[in-house]
């Protein structure tokens, strides 16, 4: 039993190492907010908002995500007896989408059960891995600056790399990619900036042989993403569209894509992201980890949600000093030999770094 006595957020602003850029988004210094759930026994659990500072991934935003958990979301959870996370859902059903939002609390009570049990977080959620394997994305640049990144995260061991594509410029990013690393496991993710009269585009990027096509068009057009799946030889994965278990299935009736990218906080929460794995693995779609250019508190979650069975293919769960001078754990997360150990500790199995959380704070709210 868990009752929530105390919710600190922890607004804080992060140097990113060189600013990443996608299709339609560019990010300089990493906005996020910590969340920190106290129980009546003194027992802290951590969770992290990963919207960004402007809605150009999904809706939401770092000041959404504050409204949202400071109106809404913290007053249904005060005072309140929570016998396990899975109940959070339900408690938070009131609340229409903000998933991000849900997801940076619920995370949080994840943490603090797993702790209040002595068990690690990836046991918790079910997770059956002692290490997983990692992958890398590759921001849009100039080519040469692409092609050398590949050289050195390649060197670094990641089993996967991923290079964010838009369709003025995929074919030259590919071609030149494929020129220098005919093999490397390769994928690219688009960010919803093809349309579907663009098939003509998306159908040459069936030359460069890559494990996947992410996202490709709209995050509202399942159909056209089936119309597309017909034609690409390459597998489409969904990102930006599936942001509950319902769009799996209706993504799966209509055969829009053959591999999904999960992320804990577009789905509202670990309790969902387990429900879509779970989905995934009776349909034998494969899935893998997704990345925000996240904090450690998230990065952690997401090295004990990718130890469960059906995230067989390489996630984007990279080294905290991929983005990081440092990160706000007392331990840096690291990738060896394109692996990471999932810690065996209890809860998300490393310790947060208040010091570094207080220097890198915005704003701090406690209720
Ligand atoms: O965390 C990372 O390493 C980057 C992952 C990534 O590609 C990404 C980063 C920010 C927002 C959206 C996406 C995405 O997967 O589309
Ligand atoms: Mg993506």
């Amino acid at each position: 039993m868990m009752k929530i006595k105390n919710v600190i957020l922890h607004h804080i602003s992060l140097k990113l190492k060189e600013p990443f850029r996608a299709s339609n988004g560019i990010v300089y210094d990493r906005e996020s907010i910590l969340v920190e759930v106290i129980d009546h026994d003194g027992m802290s659990g951590w969770g992290e908002v990963v919207a960004f500072t402007s809605p150009w991934y999904t809706e939401e935003t770092i000041q959404t995500c504050f409204h949202m958990l400071k109106d809404f979301i913290i007053p249904l959870l005060l005072n309140k007896t929570v016998s396990h996370p899975n109940e959070l859902p339900s408690i938070f059903q009131l609340i229409k989408r903000n998933n991000m939002a849900k997801a940076s609390i619920e995370g949080a009570v994840w943490d603090l059960y797993a702790k209040k049990n002595r068990m690690s977080l990836s046991k918790t959620l079910g997770g059956t891995r002692a290490e997983i394997d990692c992958g890398v994305v590759i921001g849009i640049g100039p080519l040469q600056q692409m092609i050398d990144q590949i050289h050195k995260y390649n060197e670094d061991g990641y089993k996967r790399f991923k290079v964010k594509i838009s369709p003025s410029n995929a074919v030259k990013i590919l071609e030149g990619i494929r020129t220098i690393f005919p093999h490397i496991p390769l994928m690219a993710d688009a960010n919803s900036s093809y349309s579907l009269k663009d098939i003509k585009l998306l159908k040459e990027l069936d030359n460069y042989n890559l494990l996947m096509i992410e996202q490709p068009l709209a995050s509202d057009d399942i159909i056209h993403h089936a119309k597309a799946q017909d034609i690409l030889k390459t597998p489409i994965c969904l990102d930006e569209s599936i942001v509950t278990s319902e769009d799996v299935r209706h993504a799966i009736e209509l055969g829009s894509c053959k591999v999904i990218n999960i992320k804990a906080g577009r789905v509202g929460g670990l309790t969902e992201a387990k429900k879509i794995h779970d989905i995934c693995m009776e349909h034998q779609i494969p899935v893998w980890c997704g990345g925000m250019i996240e904090t450690g508190i998230s990065r952690a979650h997401n090295i004990a949600l990718a130890s469960l069975g059906n995230f067989t293919i390489p996630g984007d769960i990279s080294s905290s000093s991929k983005y990081w001078y440092e990160d706000v754990l007392m331990q840096q997360i690291k990738v060896e030999h394109g692996k990471i150990k999932v810690p065996d500790g209890i809860g998300m199995g490393y310790e947060v770094n208040r010091e570094i959380i207080k220097k890198l704070l915005v704003s701090i709210s406690s209720f």
